[in-house]
């Protein structure tokens, strides 16, 4: 079995975007309430005393839009000062990013992933739903501020979605040819919007491979990560092609990671909602942190049982209570 040392941290649940397969305009979201919130304190409690002695030095900070956090800088400073932290990572969709690059560099984070769907400013804001002002130029901007700042490596998310924005693949693999940036391509998962999915489905990874390789050829490569990204190169090319297949393909006999929402539920699977445990409500009951951390370890032996198996591709994974958005996508 993997070594399960990855937790994916939830800052966050809500968003300044409502991407259409996350949490699409209309969609009735219940936000978690402020006092619901683990707080920044409690957070790093469970860091400290919880996660790390049984094992997990591997830190990634997502959401919902965690730059909306108010603390997210002292959040990161107090991670990544942490002799046992080997990583920490964010995934954001940039949008307040410009402003915060050099103080969150400065704190310690030194590898970003950046959702960005689209390089036409149209098709972007008809996706991340900009209500009439458009959003694509600050992401832009947020992307050059990382990159200026120095994050390595910098990643960029792309959801393929079939007839939106898949036209623009080889578009976007082409930013890696001058540039030391990392596209991943992302198998759309109908988690946040099954609606949407189906309508249209999703891209298998292979088919984006070849229509990538007959382009400019492609060629197994390497980058820094945790994730389940297979990755390539186009020969030449000063950055990497990453492909997300969870659809496609099962990579939950590699699965590394758990997750932890924003109010605190611990979570073993991103799509088995089985075996979650209420971390926060613990806490503020007053159960030693000892005990905590006895229950997380038992979660730990279960979590192979309890990792998805229902997997059939191209098929709904089902439906889910909480979101991308609400869980820690
Ligand atoms: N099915 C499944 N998909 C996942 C899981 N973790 C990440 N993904 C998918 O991978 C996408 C990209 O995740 P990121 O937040 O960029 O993180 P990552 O790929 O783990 O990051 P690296 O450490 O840079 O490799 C997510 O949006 C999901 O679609 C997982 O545990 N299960
Ligand atoms: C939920 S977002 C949270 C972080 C941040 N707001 C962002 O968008 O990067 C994390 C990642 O999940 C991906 N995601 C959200 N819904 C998805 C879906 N239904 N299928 C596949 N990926 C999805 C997003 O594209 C993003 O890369
Ligand atoms: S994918 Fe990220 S940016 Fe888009 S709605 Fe979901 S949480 Fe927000
Ligand atoms: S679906 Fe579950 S088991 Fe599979 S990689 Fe994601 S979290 Fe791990």
């Amino acid at each position: 079995m993997n070594q399960v040392d990855y937790l994916r941290i939830s800052l966050i649940d809500r968003c300044n975007f409502r991407c259409q397969y996350c949490m699409p305009e209309g969609a009735e979201l219940d936000y978690i309430l402020r006092q619901q919130l683990l707080t920044a304190e409690e957070l790093l409690t469970l860091i400290r005393e919880v996660f790390i002695p049984v094992g997990f030095t591997r830190f990634r900070l997502t959401g919902g839009e965690p730059l909306l956090h108010p603390q997210v800088v002292e959040i990161v400073r107090a991670i990544a000062t942490l002799p046992q932290t080997q990583d920490l990572a964010m995934t954001t969709n940039a949008f307040l990013l410009a402003n915060k690059a050099q103080n969150l560099y400065d704190a310690g984070l030194r590898r970003i992933n950046i959702s960005l769907d689209s390089l036409d400013p149209e098709v972007f804001d008809r996706i991340v739903g900009s209500r009439g002002r458009s959003r694509w130029q600050q992401v832009w901007d947020g992307i050059l501020a990382a990159h200026r700042v120095g994050f390595d490596p910098l990643k960029l998310n792309v959801v393929v979605i079939p007839g939106v924005n898949d036209c623009e693949v080889l578009d976007l693999a082409a930013l890696t040819l001058t540039r030391y940036w990392h596209v991943r391509f992302i198998e759309f998962m109908p988690i946040g919007n099954s609606q949407l999915f189906g309508d249209r489905g999703w891209v298998a990874s292979a088919e984006l491979r070849q229509r990538i390789c007959e382009a400019y050829g492609l060629v197994e490569s390497q980058v820094r990560g945790n994730g389940p990204a297979d990755v390539f190169q186009i020969p030449g090319a000063k950055g990497t092609l990453g492909f997300i297949s969870q659809m496609s393909e099962c990579f939950c006999d590699r699965c590394n990671r758990m997750r932890l929402s924003a109010d605190g539920w611990l979570r073993p699977c991103l799509l088995n909602e089985m075996g979650q445990i209420d971390l926060k409500s613990a806490l503020r009951a007053g159960v030693p942190t000892t005990e905590i951390r006895d229950r997380v370890a038992q979660l730990l032996a279960l979590k192979s049982e309890i990792n998805y198996k229902q997997r059939e591709s191209g098929t709904s994974a089902g439906t889910y209570a909480r979101t991308m958005s609400q869980i820690g996508g």
